[in-house]
């Protein structure tokens, strides 16, 4: 896209810097590696993460998931929102300029992640135009860290985007951008929590390039990409006749957000590591005698095929998981959740397709699979709500 400029104002106004919503070129990957897909497990009631660090980064983030469920549940429990609509006027609201907000929020999506906007062109326009606002936010939010300016952003850049993030929820937007998401989050049931953390991903990807084990791949990954999952379940709406839990939806939300970033590391294994970026699990690695070296030298080798099949077989059954939740979801927001898993997951096949080359050849999905989804994403997307799970 020509250049849709996005002032990111520092409070006091004393830095404002300019973040651009340019290339998808030359960024950080992130993601994660593991065991075994065990998020339906019931986790008992969990102290601080602080007081407890012997806990597992599934414990800590299953914590984050029964918030968010009990807070869709409580809003359950209460009148229907209220959507009120851009028409109305209630002498505080400047509808006009609201409109325009989300419209904006619309483009930016449209540009950057067509197939996905296309296919929020089935939901109902409040639900589409609070996702648009969603979507931009995180956008940005990546920008920061992988964008044009990423090389003058600290911490301290981060502290100011996230005292912004607070003010745009308690109703104080800096710019017409925060003004569509401070709007969502005043009408659905959008906690703050996986926002923030989605901006501790950034912090972790200012201070680390490596990773030990699943574990702390799992919690990058859920920062960067789960926390998306728990962000959009308020707003997409869980079928009022889904007899899921509203635990397992969350958690297939989750598993999304995971797989897809699961996904991103493995495609990316060669861009990352030209940036001195290794997301793959350390202890992996050296279990299947690999070393940073290998993965700097980009021979695909055996030992690399192999343990690239592992890792794609975890990509997958996060995918797996995930997909027992989206027919729980509101029957018009299905229809982009199905189209994003279905094109996401076909980039593991693609990575195959390449004979497991992931350090020179990008693996990507052709246009004609890419349309060929669509209708196949349509006819689940049809399929009620079945699964008690
Ligand atoms: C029950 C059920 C399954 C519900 C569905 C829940 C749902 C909508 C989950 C969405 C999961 C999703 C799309 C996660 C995004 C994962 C992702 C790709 C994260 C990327 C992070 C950074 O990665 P990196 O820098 O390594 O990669 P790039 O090269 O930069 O791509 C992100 C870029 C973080 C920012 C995320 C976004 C911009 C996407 C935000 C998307 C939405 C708010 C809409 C999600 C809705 C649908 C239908 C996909
Ligand atoms: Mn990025």
């Amino acid at each position: 896209m020509a250049g849709v400029l996005l002032w990111v104002v520092c409070p006091k106004g004393n830095a404002t810097a300019l973040l651009s919503l340019i290339p998808r070129s030359g960024k950080h990957k992130r993601c994660r590696v593991h065991q075994k897909v065990k998020f339906s497990t019931g986790v008992s009631a969990i102290s601080s993460a602080v007081a407890n660090p012997a806990r597992s980064s599934e414990e800590k983030v299953y914590d984050v998931v029964l918030k968010q469920a009990a807070l869709v549940k409580e809003q359950r429990g209460k009148k229907p929102l209220d959507l009120g609509t851009s028409t109305e006027t209630d002498g505080f609201t400047d509808w006009d300029l609201l409109n325009e907000a989300y419209d904006r929020c619309g483009e930016v999506c449209a540009e950057y992640a067509k197939t996905f906007y296309l296919g929020t062109l089935l939901m109902t326009p409040e639900r589409r135009r609070a996702v648009w606002a969603i979507y931009v936010w995180c956008r940005r939010t990546d920008e920061l860290v992988d964008g044009p300016n990423a090389s003058h952003i600290t911490p301290r850049a981060l502290d100011r985007w996230e005292k912004r993030l607070d003010d745009l929820f308690e109703g104080r937007p800096y710019d017409m951008l925060d003004a569509a998401l401070s709007d969502t989050v005043s009408k659905y049931p959008v906690d703050i929590q996986p926002f923030k953390d989605m901006i501790e991903g950034m912090r972790l990807d200012l201070r680390k390039s490596r990773y030990m084990n699943f574990d702390e791949l799992y919690l990058y990954c859920y920062y960067v990409a789960g926390t998306v999952g728990l962000m959009s379940v308020p707003v997409m709406g869980i079928a009022p006749e889904s007899k899921a839990s509203v635990e397992s939806v969350y958690n297939a939300a989750l598993a999304l957000g995971i797989a897809n970033q699961l996904t991103n590391i493995l495609r990316d294994v060669g861009e990352d590591a030209r940036r001195g970026r290794i997301y793959l699990p350390q202890d992996e690695l050296a279990r299947f005698g690999l070393s940073d070296d290998d993965i700097f030298r980009g021979q695909v080798t055996d030992k690399w095929r192999n343990f690239m099949k592992d890792q794609i077989k975890r990509a997958r059954m996060f995918f797996d998981e995930a997909e027992k939740g989206v027919s729980e979801l509101n029957a018009a927001s299905r229809w982009p959740v199905w189209a994003s898993l279905l094109l996401y997951r076909q980039i593991l096949d693609a990575i195959e397709e390449n004979d497991y080359n992931n350090f020179s050849k990008r693996a990507y999905v052709g246009k004609v699979k890419k349309f060929a989804s669509l209708p196949v994403a349509y006819g689940r997307a049809l399929m009620g709500t079945s699964k008690l799970f």
